[in-house]
């Protein structure tokens, strides 16, 4: 029998995505699609890449819209999820792609994000050691950020064989669609069109904590983190450029070594060959996640670099390989590695 999903938040561009991947998902009905200021507005309207789901109406997000389905997927901006989720049974699997239950310290929640902590859930980062028992047969999922997701995956295998030190140094650049759809001035065309820019500088970026919370759960003892994100002209992807100082008797083999032995059996995660980097375009609407690593000998720093699409790996693609894990279906059912170029 189909699993009957879902989707709050079906007119932004993390509901569209989840959409774009449950069309292709063959264990997957698609039921109830909600919004806020669209409810009553035809998909087709707002997601015209969503051919088939074009006739579609928008309800209002309401507990008795969201009854009767085997899973939810909530795609509404932080904060929201938690009072939408409480409504929901016990049996339906929700998995949350906002931030609301992603953070273990309560404090790390307040501070970064300025309201009462809501929970924590299984977070939905497969690849991460430990992560795939708490999904499993679990009716609730935490869905990653996407810098955490592109950050975690370049550096984990060097945190997990202990070859770094415990300060990161992060530079990650991001597509616009990572700031969602409604409309701020700094992403006015006019803004971003042949332009990069930092933001978030200085240790003030939310997903800070969630990626020290990652590192420092591998790594055994507290990481570091200096994180700065960047804004670049392209709709979707992100670039993640990490480094960290590397251990004493670190070498350029033992640093492959252990890359190659965290990823051998992944199947999203793609090690490229030596000499290879990661780019966004070839992660494009895929699940697929490049990695590459070096070691600079010179500065006695291990270099790590991660490609992955915002939309995709970074928040739709994670929530249903989550999902698949949930259910006990075959983890990467209805998801494809396969990217769109140039
Ligand atoms: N964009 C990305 O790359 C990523 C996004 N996420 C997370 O996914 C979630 C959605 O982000 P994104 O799709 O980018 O954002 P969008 O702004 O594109 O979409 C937000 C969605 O939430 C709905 N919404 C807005 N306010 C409310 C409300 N008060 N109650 C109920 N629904 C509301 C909107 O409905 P309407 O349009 O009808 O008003 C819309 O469907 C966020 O928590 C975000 O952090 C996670 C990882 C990556
Ligand atoms: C470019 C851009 O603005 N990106 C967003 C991150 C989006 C994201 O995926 O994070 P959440 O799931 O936590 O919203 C930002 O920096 O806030």
């Amino acid at each position: 029998m189909a699993v009957r999903a879902a989707v709050a938040g079906a007119s932004g561009y993390a509901g569209g995505e989840v959409l774009r991947l449950l069309l292709a998902h063959p264990e997957v009905e698609i039921g109830a699609l909600t919004g806020n200021s669209n409810a009553g507005q035809r998909l087709g309207a707002l997601q015209p890449h969503l051919l088939p789901l074009a006739g579609r109406v928008l309800a209002e997000t309401t507990p008795e819209a969201l009854a009767g389905h085997d899973v939810v997927f909530l795609a509404l901006p932080h904060g929201q999820s938690a009072a939408v989720a409480e409504q929901l049974g016990p049996d339906v699997l929700v998995i949350d792609m906002g931030a609301d239950f992603r953070l273990k310290d309560p404090a790390d929640w307040e501070r970064f994000y300025g309201s009462p902590h809501a929970g924590t859930w299984p977070y939905g980062l497969p690849e991460l050691p430990g992560a795939r028992a708490a999904l499993e047969g679990s009716k609730r999922v935490a869905v990653p950020g996407c810098y955490p997701t592109a950050v975690s995956l370049a550096l984990f295998p060097a945190y997990a064989a202990g070859l770094v030190g415990p300060e990161a140094v992060i530079v990650a650049a991001s597509g616009t669609s990572g700031a969602g759809k409604a409309p701020k001035p700094h992403l006015l065309g006019s803004e971003v069109m042949g332009s990069m820019s930092p933001y978030g500088v200085g240790g003030g970026h939310r997903h800070t904590p969630e990626m020290i919370q990652n590192l420092s759960a591998v790594a055994g003892e507290p990481v570091r983190v200096s994180f700065t994100p960047t804004l670049a002209p392209m709709p979707r992807g992100i670039l993640a450029t990490c480094s960290a100082s590397a251990a004493a008797g670190v070498t350029a083999d033992s640093v492959r070594a252990a890359y190659e032995k965290a990823y051998a059996d992944e199947p999203f995660v793609h090690l490229l060959p030596e000499g290879q980097w990661p780019a966004t375009a070839s992660v494009h609407g895929s699940n697929a996640v490049q990695v590459q690593v070096a070691y600079d000998a010179a500065v006695g720093r291990v270099i790590a670099i991660s490609a992955i699409d915002n939309l995709t790996k970074g928040t739709a693609g994670g929530a249903v390989q989550s999902m698949n894990i949930a259910l006990g279906l075959p983890e990467t059912t209805g998801l494809s590695t396969i990217g769109v170029a140039p």
